[in-house]
């Protein structure tokens, strides 16, 4: 069984007279220890589809079970307990808690089952394991784009997550660091087996995924091939596929 599924799933968003799709008869499978990457251009629907992976937001229509179970049947405390402990979330509009130093934000979710001085101890580890120990004690604005994400990172990873979401983690990176960042992400998944999906506004860097999907107006495509060289297709004249991958 996979541990996270979303079958037949759409989401509209109406302003005024207009609306707009954002998700289509999308379906997902995404098992413990797979590396999923989607790339697709602006408002091609990426954020809504991670929204709606982590349950915060509830489609029109289809469902997202997550271990087997129906989310939008979950309770709002259950929901609130998944992206606590199972479900780590690196948002591109993240920001570190106010008022607080990097480690301590990156320690802020294992607040709820260990000690301060051990959830200290354990955002040192993961700063450390993340090459961003140097920004523990950096103020926001003194950050890089690159140790922004790494410690959004930390802060998802602290809780041994089941299930990582990432938009576009590779934003705003050299070509150094979107490989480095590549190479951690798909040691999460390889060596801890956490389900990792990630995406990107463009493919060519996402050799290092398992798997490489294209977003178009909510749609998932998927390559010809699933080899990674058959992304390169993508771009115009991809052949869609609803589901199924
Ligand atoms: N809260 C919202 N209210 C209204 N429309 C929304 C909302 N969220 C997303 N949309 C619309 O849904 C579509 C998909 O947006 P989404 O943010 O998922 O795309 P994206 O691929 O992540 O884009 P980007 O790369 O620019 O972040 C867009 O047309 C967007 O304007």
């Amino acid at each position: 069984m996979p541990l996270l599924a979303l079958a037949g799933v759409a989401k509209r968003y109406t302003q005024g007279s207009r609306s707009h799709v954002a998700l289509d008869d999308l379906a997902l499978d995404v098992e413990s220890g797979d590396f999923v990457a989607i790339w697709g251009s602006s408002r091609s629907g990426k954020t809504t589809l991670l929204r709606v992976a982590a349950g915060l937001e509830r489609p029109d229509a289809g469902t997202v079970t997550y271990g087997g179970a129906d989310v939008a049947r979950l309770s709002r405390r259950r929901r609130a307990d998944l992206l606590l402990r199972e479900i780590g979330c690196v948002w591109q509009t993240g920001r570190i808690t106010r008022g607080l130093s990097v480690v301590d934000h990156v320690a802020l979710p294992r607040l709820r089952d260990v000690s301060h001085v051990h959830a200290r101890r354990e955002a040192y580890t993961m700063l450390e394991r993340l090459s961003a120990l140097p920004c523990a004690h950096a103020r926001w604005h003194e950050l890089t784009d690159g140790d922004r994400t790494r410690v959004a990172l930390a802060h998802a990873l602290v809780r041994r997550p089941r299930l990582l979401l990432a938009d576009e983690p590779t934003a705003n990176l050299n070509l150094i660091e979107r490989e480095r960042m590549l190479t951690l992400l798909r040691a999460v998944a390889e060596d801890a087996g956490v389900a990792v999906v990630m995406t990107a506004p463009d493919a060519p860097n996402l050799l290092q995924a398992h798997r490489i999907m294209g977003i178009d107006r909510g749609r998932l495509i998927k390559p010809r091939s699933e080899q990674p060289g058959a992304l390169l297709a993508f771009p115009g004249g991809g052949r869609r596929a609803h589901g199924g991958v």
